[in-house]
């Protein structure tokens, strides 16, 4: 080492001893002069020893705290400046507290003794107390939890690729089906149970199928699913309701299921009809298609009496929610008392529908009602003077209610609950506690078809409550990012460079849709007049059509006379159309619910199919947020098209939409 190497600390310690420090060495023996002791007699000796070396290890201490600090405050070279605040270095809190006494001190002294009254005083540093912090915010899937049903944490998990096959002959193979059910199935081309059902059915139908529609002292558990779309979730209540409704003897309405559109409610009336088929069961729909009174008379057996029991010829009941409350409110004999299950398919959807407030209306239709009196339902006035008032007469009671009517009191009455259970499916079921506990569930399950991420911490439950929505696995989907003004371009490009046949396209609005309609179609005609190729048929599906028209459509584009069908989101949900090998959501859905159920029209049961997203460029963001907020970002790829792939479709295009600005010049 060489001499000019700077002193280390054991050779500057004796020289560090300034003036200061001695003078805070004195203090202290001064005070430990007149500290008083407390210990006295021999047995205080030992103590006070101890407390002597206790009270010398402490000066140590405080010594070599003192040492440092003004080891650390005074270097040799630097010249004091009494009054300037000093930034301190940071020291353990003690340590801290103790130096600020000692410059405390300090300061006054220096003060005085070197009496400088001009210079303006300045206060010695306040204490370095931590900055204030917010407290650490719980993380956004403790808060999405609270509140949260507690069944919703213990749902089962169906891995979606589970499957189970339904086999012929006496053994049900774990289906719980009939042979008649099975042999049906076959013949309808279905060989094998999907996910969603292989849980479902042993859930609903019990081993024993006989006396099943009555379970007053055993009520069963209400279910909640949730599935991806084309999953088969119809036939996951349609063969439980079918297969235990089989088994009755006089005709009640005892399956209500409730859907959102006409549309879906024709779909599944064809569905249950064809299961159905060999049994007795009878099925009927309302849904103000047809005349008020046509319905009435296809739902009510007898019109002409008032019966407590009511009076049905239909079995199962599908109807959409506005019509059903009509029949409640206006039609003699409709009574919901005898119902074994009630069905809410795409249930977010209906949940958030608050129409006449008609699930308190279904709720209460189902228990027993003192007040309410069958006097209350008006008899059509063509029925009013064949009407027999057997109001006294029970007749046709639900077991439920004809407890309630019992006139003679007894110990052994006990209350009977109402056999009716409920079922939610949607692919984007809701995550609203507020929602969910509307619905009044008895003891709910939940079954949610979805792959388990092993390494994930959080409750399988989280994807509903962060509407992380499953996705078929068979569903490929991409993005398009355009500029607004080469978007029709760029959807022409597409259908014509993938040679689509089967699309459905979305658009925002009717008025949109029928504008691409039209530009479409002036395209189409300018190409197959430039070339030999065959023009594709578009067709516009909106509510302004009339409900002949629209079933027309529906079936034309079933059976491929059209190739390409734009509509809003009127047919975004739960409409199955098998053979749909692309949707375009040509504009932007709003929100993941509405591109979940969109994108879900193709890769149904297992099959293949794409989904593309046109997204002009202001919109890249906000759509492109929306993916990454649902985890699913990662899932579409963008699709890239380079000018030089509009080109040619560029002079069709240009005289395609000068025809267009003709039409609507025309028009206005
Ligand atoms: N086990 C099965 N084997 C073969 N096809 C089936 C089976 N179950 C259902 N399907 C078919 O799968 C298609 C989709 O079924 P379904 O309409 O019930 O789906 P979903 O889950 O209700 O979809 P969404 O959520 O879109 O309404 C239908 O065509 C149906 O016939």
């Amino acid at each position: 080492m060489s001499s000019t190497a700077p002193a280390g600390p054991s050779t500057s310690t004796s020289k560090q001893k300034t003036k200061s420090k001695q003078r805070y060495l004195k203090r202290k023996k001064e005070r430990r002069k007149h500290r008083p002791k407390t210990a006295t007699g021999n047995q205080d000796e030992q103590s006070d020893t101890d407390n002597e070396e206790t009270e010398k290890k402490r000066d140590d201490v405080d010594d070599t705290i003192v040492d440092q600090a003004v080891e650390e405050q005074e270097p040799e070279h630097v010249t004091k400046t009494p009054n300037r605040p000093k930034k301190r270095p940071r020291l353990d809190e003690d340590e801290d507290v103790e130096m600020l006494e000692e410059e405390n001190i300090e300061a006054d002294e220096i003060d005085v003794s070197q009496e400088k009254p001009s210079t303006p005083e300045v206060l010695p540093a306040l204490p370095s107390f931590p900055l204030p912090a917010h407290p650490n915010a719980p993380s956004k899937s403790v808060l999405a939890l609270q509140g949260l049903d507690e069944a919703l944490l213990g749902a089962e998990l169906v891995s979606p690729s589970t499957t189970l096959s339904i086999p012929l002959g006496k053994d049900d193979g774990g289906t719980r089906l009939s042979e008649r059910m099975r042999k049906r199935l076959r013949d309808l081309g279905i060989t094998q149970l999907f996910a969603v059902q292989t849980a479902l059915l042993p859930f609903l139908i019990p081993l024993d199928t006989s006396s099943q529609l009555y379970l007053p002292y055993n009520p069963p558990r209400d279910v909640c699913v949730s599935a991806p779309t084309g999953s088969g979730k119809t036939l996951a209540y349609a063969l439980p309701i079918i297969e235990l409704l089989s088994t009755r003897v006089i005709t009640r309405l005892r399956a209500l299921i409730v859907l959102p559109t006409r549309d879906l409610v024709s779909q599944v009336r064809e569905t249950m009809e064809a299961l159905c088929k060999g049994t007795k069961l009878k099925i009927g729909t309302a849904t103000g298609q047809h005349s008020f009174s046509h319905e009435q008379s296809q739902l009510i057996q007898d019109q002409t009496s008032r019966l407590k029991g009511g009076s049905s010829k239909v079995d199962i009941l599908i109807c959409t929610p506005g019509r059903l409350i009509d029949h409640l409110v206006g039609t003699p004999n409709f009574t919901l008392q005898h119902l074994r299950f009630l069905v809410v398919d795409e249930a977010d959807r209906l949940l958030a529908q608050s129409f006449q407030d008609w699930l308190t209306q279904v709720l209460a239709a189902t228990r027993f009602q003192p007040q309410a009196s069958v006097e209350d339902f008006p008899i059509p006035q063509s029925n009013q003077e064949s009407c027999i008032l057997d109001s006294h007469i029970p007749d046709g009671l639900s077991p439920t209610f004809l407890n309630e009517y019992s006139t003679i009191p007894s110990f052994f009455t006990e209350k009977k609950a109402s056999s009716c259970q409920k079922l939610l499916f949607s692919a984007t079921l809701t995550r609203d506690p507020g929602k969910i506990s509307a619905l009044e569930l008895r003891d709910p399950k939940y079954f949610l078809v979805q792959e388990t991420n092993k390494d994930r911490l959080e409750p399988d439950a989280m994807n509903v409550v962060m509407e992380k929505f499953s996705m078929p696995s068979t569903l490929k989907e991409h993005m398009l990012v355009c500029d607004s003004s080469q978007k029709p371009l760029n959807f022409f490009h597409l259908v014509h460079t993938y040679h689509i046949r089967n699309a459905l396209v979305f658009t925002k609005s009717a008025e949109s849709t029928i504008r691409l309609v039209r530009l479409f179609e002036f395209f189409e005609k300018e190409k197959s007049g430039r070339s030999t190729s065959e023009s594709l048929v578009i067709r516009a599906y909106s509510s302004d059509l009339a409900p002949q028209e629209r079933k027309m459509i529906l079936e034309q584009f079933k059976n491929q006379k059209i190739n390409i069908l734009v509509c809003s989101d009127l047919i975004s949900r739960g409409i199955d159309i098998s053979h749909v090998s692309h949707v375009v959501s040509y504009d932007v859905p709003v929100d993941m619910r509405k591109y979940v159920h969109r994108v879900g029209r193709t890769a149904r049961a297992g099959r293949e199919g794409d989904a593309w997203t046109l997204v002009e460029q202001q919109e890249a963001r906000y759509f492109k947020q929306m993916l990454k907020d649902s985890e699913h970002l990662e899932r579409v790829k963008r699709l890239r098209v380079s000018e030089k792939d509009l080109a040619p479709l560029l002079p069709l295009y240009e005289t395609a939409l000068n025809h267009l600005k003709e039409l609507y010049s025309r028009q206005n």
